[in-house]
C-alpha cells in the first residue's frame, strides 16, 4: 500500500519498463484490465457505459477498458475529447487494438452532443487525464468536466480523478467529483489531503503487475493498515510481568484539565503498559486517583494550579515519559517541559500544551539523544511551523518531514489522515477512526496508547502507527457495534481499546 507523488509513479513506471522489462503497453492492458474488472463487479450485467477518453495514457487505458466492456458484451459509447492526431505511442497502440475489436471512436468537444450522451448512460468512465494533469483544466476539457460533474450519472475514475492534482502542495485545479476511483499500482497523495481526497469518492488501488520491490524503493510513503498491524504488535509471553510492559510516566493536568491526564493514564494502562506513574498536581491527585486506581502518581510541586519544576519531579526509573496534557500554558509550567528536554533519559513524547512550551525550545530536540515524539494536531503543528493551517494541510508531507528531519523528532501529525514521520524521513498514513473522534479528549487518549506501544518490544516507528491504529479501530468498532458519531466520547474509546485486540489479535494470542 505505497503513496507516491506523480514523479515517483513516472519512475516506477520507468524502472519497470526498462530495467525489469515489462513494455508500456503490456502495463496499460493490465491496468485496463485490473480496472474493467472492477467496473463490471460495480455495474452489473447490461448497463450502458460511457468511457471518456483523453490524450496521454490515461486515455490508453480507456481504450483498454472500453475494449474488454465491448468484449463482454456491454454497450460502449467511447468519446474521445482530443483530435486524433493528439493519440499517440501506447494509447494510439490500444486504441487501433480497440477498432480492430469492432469498437467505435467518437471525437466530440460539443456541449449539446456530450450532454445528450451523458444523459442517456448510468456509468461514466473517466480516462481524460492522470497523472500528467498540469495546472488548472484547459478548455473544452474543462467544460467537459463540468457537464460529468452536474450529471446523474455514477462517475468511475480511473487512476485519479481527472484534473485533480496527484502531489500536494497545487491548491488551484478543477476535478472530475468521482463516486468511484481505481487507482493504478499505488495511492496518490492527493488521496490524503483535506481539500483533494474527497473528490476520489470510494477508491482503492488495482494492482497491474509492476514488481513490489520497484514500488518500494520508490516510495518513502504508505499505508499503515490492518495486515502491518498484525505483523507488527508483539505477543506478551506467558512468563511475563509488570516489568515486562515497561514504565511510564505522564506529567500533565491542572486544575482547569484534570481530566485529561487521568484520561490519557487509564490509556495507557488499557493499552498494556506495565505500570504507570501520574505525575501531577496534589488537587488534581484527589480528584482523579479513584477513577484510575490501578495508576501509582507522583505529586508536583504546583503554582496557582499549575505544575511547576522542582526536586519532587523523578525521571530516572522511567522506559518512557509523557508531558503535555492538560498542562496549561504558564511559562514556569514551560519549565519542566525544558527540563525534561534536557534530562529525560528514556524515549518522551510531548503532546499538546507541551507542544505548545515546545516552540520556545526547539533547539533543545536536536540535543537529545533518546527519541522525541510530538503528537500535533493541525493547529499545533502550524504553530510550530509559523505557518497557516490552511498551507500545512496543503502540503502536510512535506511539512512534517522537514520538521522532523531538520530536528529529529518523530511526528504524529494527527486528523482523519494521520501522518506519521520519523526522522529519516519515513512516512505512514493511518487511516481509521471516524467523526465521532472530533471531540475534546480523544488526543489525550491518543498519548495514552502512545506511550504504552513505545514500551513493547517493537520498532519505535511501528509502535507509534500501531497506536494510532488502536485509537482510530477503537472508535470505529465502538460506532458500528454501540455508538454513534455524535454521542463517542473520549472514554468510549479508552473502552474500546480491549476490542481492537479482540478483534485484531496478535500472533500468539
Ligand atoms: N507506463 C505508464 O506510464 C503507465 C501509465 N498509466 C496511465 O497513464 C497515466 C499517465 O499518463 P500520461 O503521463 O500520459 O499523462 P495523462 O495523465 O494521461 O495526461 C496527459 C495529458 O493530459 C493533458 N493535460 C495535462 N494538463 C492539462 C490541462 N491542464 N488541461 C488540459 N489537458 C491537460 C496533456 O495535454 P498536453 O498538455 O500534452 O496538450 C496530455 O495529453 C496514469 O495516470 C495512468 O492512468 C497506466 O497505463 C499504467 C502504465
Ligand atoms: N474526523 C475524524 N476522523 C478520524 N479521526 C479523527 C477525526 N477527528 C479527530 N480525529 C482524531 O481524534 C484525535 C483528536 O486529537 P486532538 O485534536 O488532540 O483532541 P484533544 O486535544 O481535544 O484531545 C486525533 O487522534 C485525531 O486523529
Ligand atoms: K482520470
Amino acid at each position: 500500500m505505497y503513496i507516491v507523488t506523480a514523479k515517483e509513479m513516472y519512475d516506477i513506471d520507468e524502472y519497470t519498463i526498462n530495467e525489469i522489462g515489462l513494455e508500456g503497453k503490456l502495463l496499460m492492458e493490465n491496468a485496463g484490465r485490473a480496472v474493467s474488472e472492477k467496473v463490471i463487479k460495480l455495474i452489473g450485467e447490461t448497463e450502458p457505459v460511457c468511457v471518456f477518453i483523453g490524450a496521454g495514457n490515461n486515455g490508453g487505458d480507456g481504450f483498454v477498458i472500453a475494449r474488454v466492456l465491448l468484449d463482454k458484451g456491454y454497450f460502449v459509447q467511447v468519446v474521445q475529447v482530443v483530435p486524433d492526431e493528439k493519440i499517440t505511442g501506447d494509447a494510439l497502440f490500444h486504441k487501433r487494438v480497440f477498432i480492430q475489436c469492432g469498437g467505435e471512436v467518437s471525437y466530440l468537444t460539443d456541449r449539446a452532443a456530450i450532454c445528450k450522451i451523458v444523459e442517456r448512460v448510468r456509468f461514466v468512465i473517466d480516462a481524460i487525464i492522470g497523472i500528467g494533469v498540469k495546472g488548472v483544466l484547459r478548455e473544452p476539457i474543462q467544460e467537459i468536466v463540468h457537464i460529468i460533474n452536474q450529471s446523474k450519472a455514477c462517475v468511475i475514475s480511473v487512476d485519479i480523478p481527472s484534473g485533480l492534482p496527484a502531489d500536494e502542495g497545487v491548491t488551484e485545479f478543477t476535478s472530475v467529483q468521482a463516486d468511484y476511483t481505481f487507482v493504478i499500482a499505488a495511492a496518490k497523495e492527493s488521496a490524503f489531503l483535506v481539500d483533494t481526497a474527497d473528490y476520489y469518492g470510494q477508491w482503492e488501488i488495482v494492482p497491474i503487475g509492476i514488481p513490489n520491490l520497484v514500488l518500494r524503493k520508490n516510495s518513502t510513503k504508505s499505508q499503515w493498515i490492518e495486515s502491518n498491524f498484525r505483523k507488527t504488535i508483539p505477543s506478551r509471553t506467558v512468563h511475563a510481568h509488570k516489568g515486562s510492559h515497561g514504565r511510564g510516566l505522564i506529567i500533565g493536568g491542572c486544575s482547569e484539565m484534570p481530566g485529561s491526564i487521568a484520561m490519557s493514564t487509564k490509556a495507557a494502562l488499557k493499552t498494556g503498559a506495565g505500570l504507570i506513574t501520574a505525575g501531577t498536581t496534589e488537587k488534581v491527585i484527589s480528584m482523579i486517583a479513584a477513577t484510575c486506581p490501578e495508576a501509582m502518581y507522583m505529586n508536583l510541586p504546583e503554582k496557582d494550579g499549575y505544575i511547576t519544576s522542582g526536586p519532587a519531579l523523578t525521571i530516572s526509573n522511567y522506559h518512557a515519559i509523557a508531558i503535555g496534557i492538560g498542562l496549561g500554558r504558564r511559562k514556569d509550567t514551560g519549565d519542566v517541559v525544558a527540563e525534561l528536554l534536557n534530562h529525560a533519559p528514556c524515549p518522551l513524547l510531548i503532546d499538546a500544551d507541551g507542544i505548545y512550551h515546545l516552540k520556545s525550545h526547539l533547539s533543545l530536540l536536536k540535543q537529545r539523544s533518546m527519541p522525541t515524539i510530538i503528537t500535533p494536531h493541525p493547529g499545533e503543528m502550524a504553530m510550530l511551523l509559523g505557518i497557516s493551517i490552511s498551507d500545512l494541510l496543503s502540503a502536510p508531507f512535506h511539512h512534517t518531514r522537514k520538521l522532523a528531519e531538520a530536528y529529529g523528532v518523530f511526528i504524529i501529525l494527527k486528523g482523519k489522515h494521520t501522518i506519521i514521520t520519523s526522522p529519516k524521513g519515513r512516512q505512514a498514513v493511518e487511516a481509521s477512526g471516524n467523526p465521532g473522534l472530533a471531540k475534546g479528549g480523544t488526543g489525550d487518549v491518543l498519548t495514552g496508547i502512545v506511550l504504552a506501544m513505545m514500551m513493547q518490544e517493537q520498532e519505535l516507528f511501528d509502535a507509534l502507527c500501531n497506536a494510532c491504529f488502536i485509537h482510530g479501530k477503537s472508535a470505529d468498532i465502538q460506532v458500528e457495534e454501540k455508538h454513534a458519531y455524535y454521542d463517542l466520547m473520549a472514554t468510549d474509546v479508552i473502552d474500546g481499546i480491549s476490542n481492537v485486540y479482540r478483534t485484531f489479535p496478535c500472533k500468539r494470542e
